[in-house]
């Protein structure tokens, strides 16, 4: 049965319609704590243990894919641009460098937006469909033997990237026990991190190797391959499996991640189980009023909690790219080198392994402080760390950067000009680690600010909105260093910030330990 409905007869095979039935009768008494699946789940909680992080950890490979194919162009860049003469590839000149680089974000844009249809066919399809297209990405990379072959496949790595971006957090939610959903999510922005260490370090490890770049292209594959092996033992969706009527094999699944034994003959975790059925055939309820796309576009944006979704997602993802940080992550050697440091990818490997460490602690910080308080803490501190960098560019004899071959160093036999380069290495360190500490992984939690009905549309929406303000500033930052200079660059990202921060404190909710259904009534008042 896969249209969406979930007929009384299947439910009675299932041998939950009587739990159901009596769970009906007893609605009232539900609706004070019991409601809460947090709180339930509480009385009757084993412990999910190892299973759910371990299916996270499947689905993350996606979030490790998207770093490593994100950072490890800045490496390859290296190459390309001074190639061996036995290259088939001449060097790439600075517009074919961009473009290199950006049609990534373009192609996961457009991914991004097709990921709802396409999730709607299953959360696992998608996550498949994205692990194949980075094989392929991978391989049409490294054997490419001109620049526009080149072109081709980062655009096709592109869209394994927007597919994974805007699936796997969606497929981390809808599976999330409430009181680990924030980690869990958090969990993908490990892995997004860790990826960019790896592509970092990769990178410098083929950095003398003549043709290193395709290595580094080609071992994108290698963790797409494990994720498919991998695929086989992850579970679909529960909510999924609801919506498409498989209400037995989601129970089960239910009952492990809340580790329930589902066999138990005990009163109180059948009931909980089938609450926790209950609880989604109510959103799988208003999914099925949504039938047509045009309806759940109108819903999306006619709605009152949707729109306040939309804009809190979309808004979120757009701020935690237009603040700067990826113009770091791709253009960071370039800075250091301006600023006459020895060993500038070394230096730039500091801002991935701070983003890194930075992103594990906010895994830790998240479920004590909260994503609202930790946004309001954070958001401020990176635009100290800017207005900081700012002031030590203020100080060099040269703050424009002119292009990558054209770099100004600073006049070192000045020590003042060294130790300002050193306050601009520790603001932007700073920067990096109030960025990872919150909106560089809170915007991917967006998943549970829509219903059910329209969670795919919504969510792929959002991450639209992320790919396409990433493209802006990949595009845009050298510009701006070049004409308006780095001081006024770096003011300008923190005002952005500083607007960002007021978003924020009017607009997102604290949603922390709610379960989904309790985020769609609280979005909708
Ligand atoms: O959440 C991630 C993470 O912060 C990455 O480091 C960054 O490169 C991505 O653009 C962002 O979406």
């Amino acid at each position: 049965m896969s249209d969406g409905s979930i007929e009384m007869s299947t439910l009675h095979r299932e041998g939950l319609a009587p739990i159901l039935e009596d769970d009906a009768r007893d609605d009232d008494a539900l609706l004070g704590s019991e409601n809460d699946l947090e709180e339930a789940s509480k009385l009757v909680r084993g412990e999910p243990g190892i299973w759910v992080w371990l299916l996270v950890v499947s689905a993350g490979i996606s979030g490790l894919l998207f770093g490593y194919d994100t950072a490890i162009i800045s490496s390859a860049l290296l190459q390309l641009a001074n190639p061996p003469e036995s290259s088939p590839i001449p060097a790439l000149t600075v517009a074919e460098q961009s473009l290199v680089t950006s049609i990534t974000s373009i192609s996961a844009l457009i991914s991004s937006l097709c990921s709802g249809p396409i999730s709607e066919y299953g959360r696992k399809k998608a996550i498949l469909a994205a692990a194949i297209v980075f094989i392929l990405g991978a391989v049409s990379q490294s054997v490419a033997g001109s620049v526009q072959g080149l072109i081709v496949g980062r655009f096709i790595v592109g869209l394994g990237v927007g597919a994974g971006s805007a699936v796997v957090p969606m497929y981390i939610t809808e599976l999330s026990p409430a009181h680990l959903r924030s980690r869990l999510n958090t969990l993908n922005t490990v892995f997004i991190t860790l990826g960019q260490i790896v592509a970092y370090l990769i990178g410098y490890w083929y950095s003398h190797t003549p043709f290193g770049w395709r290595p580094m292209f080609l071992l994108g594959g290698v963790p797409a391959a494990i994720q498919i092996g991998l695929l086989f033992f992850l579970p679909e969706s529960p909510r999924w499996l609801i919506q498409h009527g498989y209400v037995e094999q989601a129970t089960s699944v239910l009952a492990r991640i809340y580790g329930i034994k589902q066999e138990a003959s005990n009163a109180a975790d059948k009931r909980m189980l089938s609450h926790l059925v209950r609880s989604i055939e109510r959103g799988v309820r208003s999914e099925n009023e949504l039938t047509s796309t045009s309806a759940k576009w109108r819903s999306l944006f006619g709605k009152r909690g949707n729109k306040r979704a939309l804009l809190i997602s979309g808004g979120l993802q757009g701020f935690q790219q237009l603040c700067g940080f990826n113009a770091l992550m791709y253009f960071s050697s370039l800075i250091y080198a301006m600023l006459n440091f020895k060993n500038p990818t070394l230096t730039s490997l500091s801002v991935a392994a701070t983003n890194f460490t930075f992103t594990l602690i906010s895994l830790i910080l998240i479920p004590k402080v909260g994503k609202r308080r930790l946004l309001l803490y954070s958001v401020p501190m990176m635009a100290l760390g800017l207005l900081t960098a700012a002031y030590g560019f203020s100080h060099l004899p040269s703050h424009e950067i002119t292009g990558a071959s054209k770099t100004e160093p600073p006049n070192t036999t000045d020590p003042s000009s060294s130790f300002y380069a050193y306050v601009i290495l520790f603001s932007t360190t700073f920067y990096v680690a109030s960025y990872a500490s919150g909106i560089g992984n809170v915007p991917w939690q967006q998943a549970e600010f829509f219903p059910m009905s329209v969670r795919s549309l919504g969510t792929a929406i959002a991450t639209a909105c992320n790919w396409s303000s990433n493209f802006i500033i990949g595009e845009t930052f050298l510009g701006l260093m070049e004409r308006m200079g780095a001081v006024t660059t770096f003011v300008l990202f923190a005002v952005i910030c500083i607007i960002g921060w007021v978003g924020i404190y009017l607009g997102y909710p604290d949603t922390e330990g709610m379960n989904l259904e309790e985020i769609e009534a609280l979005l909708s008042r």
